[in-house]
């Protein structure tokens, strides 16, 4: 809790500490006002009772007030408005900052950290600002509490106790309340996420084909609604144990006002209280009670927001979940090999064994095929070489230095890599190239370049706006016009594998089946270009088309976690295990094709 309240405040003083000063002094002045009113109007009731004609300053002054706490909400609302954006921009800024720092892959594979995630992105947006109000609230309460506590003590002191004693049970039943909301948070941001996912699903382009197809739209539309009627239930039942809980403390609250009215109202026709002191105590009684029932409030939602504010707390705190062994050490150009060595992998100690004792050893300037049948692990064999996660057991080794030792990002700035599963970014072409090397993307010439060596060169540069296309019907581009084009699947994927080629000078190149959507000609074509481009470089190339793997140096046949066959292509023909069965069977194929 007080790791959130330093975290939530330290937000707000960093981002706008001018503009905090000014609403701190406007809280100061909106919770004198009222207690400066009060004692005007009672000054005013006993001077025109006594027929006294010099009571102008009164008036003014009250004039004045009246006139200051008119205006008073619109300078509050500019400078919290004010306040409140600029904390949560750096609320945002620092978490997903934190997110990206997370060097691996299995920070994204817990449910419960991403429902934390989503939670922390909700309340790191206004906890901050909240949690200030609160505080604020706190402070102008207690101002305005302690004016108009002097006024009934200087009137009966016990009157004071009893008013104050009254809110006790209030005060501790909303801090039941806002425990149970703050404990219900997590519960419903799950609910929220599974809603927003079927959301996506209805509302989201890629969706839509398969969802009108298959007829699901009502199936997942009455998916999205259980769950919205679930957080809903859930919501219902909190307001009812509010109210339940809040029942009792707020009659004893009401009592204690109604006795202390009585109690004045025999005072005044015993002659001992004047009319404007009636006036004083009965305002004073409300107000004390309405000011204790918002110092409530403020302390209880504080409470809940501190509660809430947690989430965020620990993710923008918590340790990497991939960590590097320090001190680390630096990474050279590739010069002997990388190597696995008894490589052990599972994604989870629930999670069967996917790498069971991997043994390879990849030259530097070899090229390397990886092979195997689907989910052998090849993809996750990629995972290790990004250092995306750590082996279970053995280890992953560049030059024969562990990659535990080495800083992820600086194992990457090596790397290029074309996944399997690679993005098309909602950006232009030349975005979607240019992020393949951030610093050097404003480089056309090296962008046409990679495209050109991608083979989408001529596509790009015959779009609308060339390589300035947006390349989404989703959004508008630079023209602010509806221009933007979406690419087919296989021009995708060529565009993936341009933003590999902005990273040509990397000491390894891996491509997991770089050319699984493209027709047999651009296959062929994209299968030159890269033998062409990589020649005398480090590459892995995992592919099911044995026609493009059989002109590597050496070729791996991953099965059952391990390597199982490794040679040439004509020595895993001779050897007559699983790569020369797989690779007759597709050979057979186009023989019987009669090609
Ligand atoms: N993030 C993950 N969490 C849990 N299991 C995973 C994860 N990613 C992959 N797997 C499992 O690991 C196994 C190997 O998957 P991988 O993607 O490495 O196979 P692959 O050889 O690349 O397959 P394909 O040829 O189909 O691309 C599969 O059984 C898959 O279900």
């Amino acid at each position: 809790m007080r790791e959130s309240a330093r975290t939530a405040f330290s937000l707000a003083l960093r981002a706008r500490p001018a503009v905090l000063a000014a609403t701190l002094f406007l809280t100061v002045v909106e919770a004198l006002i009222p207690v400066a009113a009060a004692w005007l109007t009672a000054r005013l009731v006993d001077g025109l009772t006594r027929g006294e004609s010099t009571l102008t300053g009164y008036a003014s002054a009250l004039a004045a007030c009246g006139i200051l706490a008119a205006l008073l909400p619109y300078l509050q609302r500019l400078a919290q408005g004010e306040l409140a954006r600029a904390v949560a921009r750096q609320a945002q800024n620092r978490l997903f900052r934190a997110v990206t720092a997370q060097p691996g892959l299995a920070w994204y594979e817990n449910p419960d950290r991403l429902t934390q995630l989503r939670q922390a992105q909700d309340c790191g947006q206004h906890a901050p600002t909240d949690l200030l109000d609160c505080a604020m609230a706190l402070v102008r309460s207690a101002l305005t509490l302690l004016g108009f506590a002097a006024v009934l003590i200087g009137i009966h002191p016990l009157l004071a106790v009893l008013v104050a004693v009254g809110t006790v049970p209030k005060l501790l039943a909303e801090i039941r309340v806002a425990r149970a909301r703050a404990g219900a948070v997590h519960g419903l941001t799950a609910h929220q996420r599974r809603e927003v996912f079927y959301m996506m699903l209805l509302a989201d382009a890629p969706g839509a084909k398969e969802v009108r197809l298959f007829g699901i739209g009502d199936l997942l539309r009455r998916r999205m609604m259980a769950q919205r009627h679930a957080a809903d239930r859930e919501r219902l039942r909190l307001d009812v144990r509010a109210l339940l809980l809040n029942g009792l403390p707020t009659v004893i609250t009401a009592g204690v006002a109604a006795g202390g009215l009585l109690w004045a109202v025999g005072r005044v026709r015993d002659g001992a209280l004047s009319v404007g002191e009636l006036t004083l105590v009965v305002t004073a009684i409300a107000a004390v009670q309405s000011t204790l029932g918002t110092l409530v409030g403020a302390v209880a939602n504080g409470h809940q927001h501190l509660l809430v504010f947690r989430a965020y707390t620990e993710l923008v705190t918590a340790p990497p979940v991939l960590t590097t062994r320090e001190p680390a050490r630096p990474i050279g150009p590739l010069r002997g090999a990388v190597e696995l060595r008894d490589v052990w992998f599972r994604y989870g100690p629930d999670h069967p064994w996917i790498l069971r004792g991997v043994n390879l050893r990849i030259a530097a300037g070899e090229s390397l095929g990886l092979v195997g049948v689907n989910g052998a692990g090849k993809s996750t064999l990629i995972k290790l070489l990004c250092r995306f996660y750590d082996p279970e057991r053995g280890s992953v080794r560049w030059d024969g230095t562990d990659l535990r030792d080495i800083r992820p990002e600086a194992l990457r700035e090596r790397l290029s890599v074309v996944y399997q599963d690679h993005m098309s970014y909602e950006m232009t072409a030349a975005e979607n190239i240019g992020l393949g090397d951030p610093e050097r993307a404003h480089d056309q010439r090296r962008v046409a370049e990679a495209a050109r060596r991608a083979g989408i060169h001529d596509v790009l540069a015959a779009l609308p706006a060339g390589y300035r296309t947006m390349l989404s019907r989703g959004y508008f581009g630079e023209s602010g016009k509806d221009d933007g084009v979406v690419l087919s699947g296989g021009q995708f994927q060529r565009l993936a594998l341009a933003r590999s080629m902005m990273r040509e000078d990397r000491d390894l190149f891996v491509l997991d089946e770089p050319t699984s959507g493209l027709d047999p000609l651009a296959q062929a074509e994209v299968g030159r270009l890269i033998h062409h481009h990589g020649a005398g470089r480090t590459r892995v190339l995992v592919s099911h088309r044995l026609s493009e793997i059989r002109d590597a140096d050496r070729i791996a046949v991953l099965a059952d976690g391990r390597i199982a066959e490794l040679g040439t292509h004509e020595h895993l023909l001779a050897v007559g295990g699983h790569y020369a069965a797989a690779f007759r069977s597709q050979a057979a194929g186009f023989q019987l094709d009669g090609v």
